[in-house]
């Protein structure tokens, strides 16, 4: 007769979990049956997912988690007494199992148990450390989607724990710089002198962002994200990304996790065979805190959650009475970032200048905006251009463009230059054969009326200026809409991130604006029902009765929540992100597994003065395992007449309808864009000179 011990859930958390809200039960187990085995708790692991399933489990029931445990009675020839099996056995000291693999609620299947492979000298209880789940999710979760390549800065967080601790070293393996993110000089230190690691931040003392400028002034490549909340915002917003200070890098931020349900499980002998041979030949190392006796269960985890564990946290069962802590680390003491240098890249300044000669209207970036942009922050002014060089061409702007990128854009703009933005607009003089009088020129010039350009971009990074395609018939605004980059932004934003499948449902936001309207036709073409999200019920009208939205929702309306689940009676598939915020996070937790998100724009945060604050999207990102991904649409910049011509199809089709909001005259410009952000547009709103 065996007497087991279980810790049961017995309260819902409420915050940090308590000692009182588990139980431990004495139960007597009963004869083992044909096929089965008991196994006795040698290591039970502690982990970050037993907190966040917790809600899953029912009162009452066991804690979840895995264990290296010994057999010491079988009725089943595959799992000899004597062997040591890792399973999912919970939080219990002694488990009969018949070797099938079990449920996690809300989070599919676990393996089933294994024999304890040929470890060498390692001790067993790194497999439920860098030789098991951890180590898979570090090797995977890093190479597969931060894919980094060599020279590439990455940053972790929850750096000194078991899955952090891995993905650094993982990273340094491959070549790149390494700074990882904790809550303590000591463990940072250990980072960096008996990881290797380039540098720490501790997020608890340290100002986040100015120590990441500190030390990766170049910028961040790949972010292994471990925590969430404002530590994430804060490095995703020190990523490098296409801008106008850094080299070209065409994914801002990916964010996904794996497209297919346990997928890499068929893989993890991949992942241990690998890991294995870098601890042995001593390219990575591994630490565990270890808690002995299995009546400490409570106390290890509440610890590993308040950050007081260093590498992985587990439980050895002391058969003696001995319950006492154990650390395997001992601090190592010098401090400091290994030097390492990345290419720097340089900034190309405009080209026009000289003497004068036609009179053009400007707009100068006068002061910065603080909330919603006020007429005084931009002046207009008029200068004399300077006669044409051989290579350029001089330009009059036709219709300008206003973007909430501007917006956006506008804290990386020095004062005094030209405000950014787009036009469309007639080549008048020209001293370069492909861009002739008389053809229009689609062009970032910047808030002005005359242009000189040689076609090439003004800055780095920035698209160039192109003729204007064939309209056939179209009216030549397009080209700064649906045939332009917001049609483009839709067209491969949509397709390429979200890769909708007929039949599925697609939300997007921003849905009657410029890119939103085309994203929802897309989405419609493509035999999705689409839910349109927008600011006023007038705009609903238009996407329902003439664009054929299947559902409109005004995400002012107070029953949003309650509206969405209605429109989306078996979740969202696809989402198509063009506000950011706590919509964003609402729409997310209703997503299905493996949902896709395109990270498009965030206009609900553009005027904040503060940093907008929205409950973390990493929660539907883990549990609903969805990918979610951010693009700058000139990263099809090769791809760029495909787009156009596609949407000029449908348009020819009668597949894409497109509406504009016109503001008449230049010297309009700024109401036209103060108006677009806060509403007023339906459809691209552009300006007529
Ligand atoms: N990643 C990329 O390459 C590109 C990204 N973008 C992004 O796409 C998004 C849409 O751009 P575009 O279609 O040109 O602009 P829109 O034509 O959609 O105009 C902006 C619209 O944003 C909406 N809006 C303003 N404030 C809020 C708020 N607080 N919450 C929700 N919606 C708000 C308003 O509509 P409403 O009445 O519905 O509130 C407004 O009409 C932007 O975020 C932009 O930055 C655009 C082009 C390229
Ligand atoms: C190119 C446009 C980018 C955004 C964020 O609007």
């Amino acid at each position: 007769m065996v007497i087991a011990k279980k810790i049961t859930i017995n309260n819902r958390f409420d915050g940090m979990p308590k000692p009182s809200d588990f139980k431990t039960i004495e139960e007597e187990l009963p004869p083992l049956k044909p096929g089965e085995f008991l196994a006795e708790a040698v290591f039970l692991s502690v982990d970050p997912y037993m907190r966040a399933y917790a809600h899953n489990i029912p009162l009452g029931a066991t804690m979840v988690g895995s264990q290296v445990a010994k057999i010491i009675e079988s009725r089943n020839d595959k799992y000899p007494v004597g062997k040591h099996v890792v399973g999912k056995f919970d939080w219990r000291s002694h488990t009969i199992s018949s070797g099938l693999p079990t449920v996690i609620q809300g989070a599919g299947n676990a393996p089933a148990p294994y024999l304890v492979p040929d470890l060498g000298n390692l001790p067993m209880s790194y497999l439920l450390g860098v030789l098991g789940m951890p180590g898979s999710t570090a090797y995977f979760g890093f190479l597969d989607i931060c894919k980094p390549k060599n020279g590439e800065v990455v940053a972790v967080s929850g750096a000194a724990g078991a899955v952090g601790s891995i993905v650094g070293q993982i990273a340094k393996i491959e070549g790149c710089k390494v700074v990882g993110i904790t809550g303590s000089e000591d463990k940072g230190r250990f980072l960096v002198d008996g990881l290797g690691f380039d540098g720490f931040v501790n997020y608890k003392t340290d100002d986040v962002a100015k120590k990441l400028d500190q030390l990766v002034p170049e910028g961040i490549d790949c972010y292994f994200d471990n925590v969430a909340g404002e530590i994430s915002s804060t490095v995703i917003g020190h990523m490098r990304d296409y801008g106008f200070v850094g080299p070209f890098r065409p994914t801002t931020m990916m964010w996904k996790t794996r497209p297919e349900n346990y997928l890499y499980q068929e893989r993890s002998g991949e992942a241990f065979q690998q890991i294995l041979k870098w601890l042995q030949a001593g390219r990575m190392k591994y630490h565990e805190t270890i808690t002995k006796g299995f009546d400490n269960m409570v106390a290890a985890f509440i610890e590993m959650l308040q950050g007081k564990n260093l590498g992985k946290a587990i439980v050895k069962v002391a058969k003696s009475s001995l319950q006492s802590r154990l650390t395997l680390y001992s601090p190592i003491t010098t401090n400091g970032i290994n030097k390492h240098q990345m290419p720097s890249s340089p900034i190309k300044r405009a080209i026009s200048g000289g003497v004068n000669m036609v009179k053009a209207r400007r707009y100068i970036f006068e002061k910065q905006f603080e909330g919603l942009p006020k007429s005084t922050d931009l002046r207009l002014v008029e200068e004399e251009l300077p006669p044409i060089k051989d290579g350029e061409f001089l330009a009059e702007a036709v219709y300008l463009s206003v973007d909430p990128y501007m917006r956006a854009y506008a804290p990386r703009l020095s004062l005094g230059r030209t405000f950014i933005g787009s036009q469309v607009a007639k080549i008048i003089e020209s001293k370069n054969d492909k861009f002739p009088v008389g053809k229009y020129v689609v062009g970032e010039f910047g808030w002005r009326t005359h242009s000189i350009s040689d076609g090439r971009p003004l800055e780095v990074g920035r698209p160039g200026a192109w003729l204007a395609p064939e309209l056939e018939g179209l009216p030549l605004s397009y080209t700064l809409g649906i045939l332009g980059m917001p049609g483009n932004t839709a067209y491969f934003g949509f397709l390429e991130l979200c890769k909708p499948k007929s039949g599925e449902t697609v939300a997007v936001t921003g849905a009657a604006g410029a890119v939103g309207s085309i994203v929802g036709q897309i989405a419609k073409i493509k035999g999705c029902t689409v839910i349109g999200i927008a600011g006023s019920d007038e705009k609903g009208k238009w996407l329902v009765n003439e664009l054929k939205f299947d559902h409109f929702i005004n995400y002012k309306d107070p029953d949003f929540e309650k509206k969405l689940a209605q429109a989306a009676p078996k979740g969202i598939d696809c989402y198509f992100d063009n506000v950011g915020g706590q919509i964003s996070t609402t729409i997310m937790n209703k997503m299905n597994l493996f949902g896709r998100v395109a990270v498009c724009g965030a206009i609900s945060g553009y005027n904040d003065k503060s940093a907008a604050r929205a409950d973390p999207v990493q929660f539907p990102l883990v549990f609903s395992q969805l990918k979610m991904e951010g693009f700058v649409v000139h990263r099809w910049a090769d791809r760029w007449f495909e787009g156009i011509l596609q949407n000029k199809k449908w348009i020819k089709e009668g597949k894409l309808r497109y509406k504009e909001t016109v503001t008449e005259g230049f010297e309009n410009m700024f109401k036209a864009f103060v108006d677009m952000l806060q509403g007023g547009n339906t459809g691209k709103a552009i300006v007529k000179v």
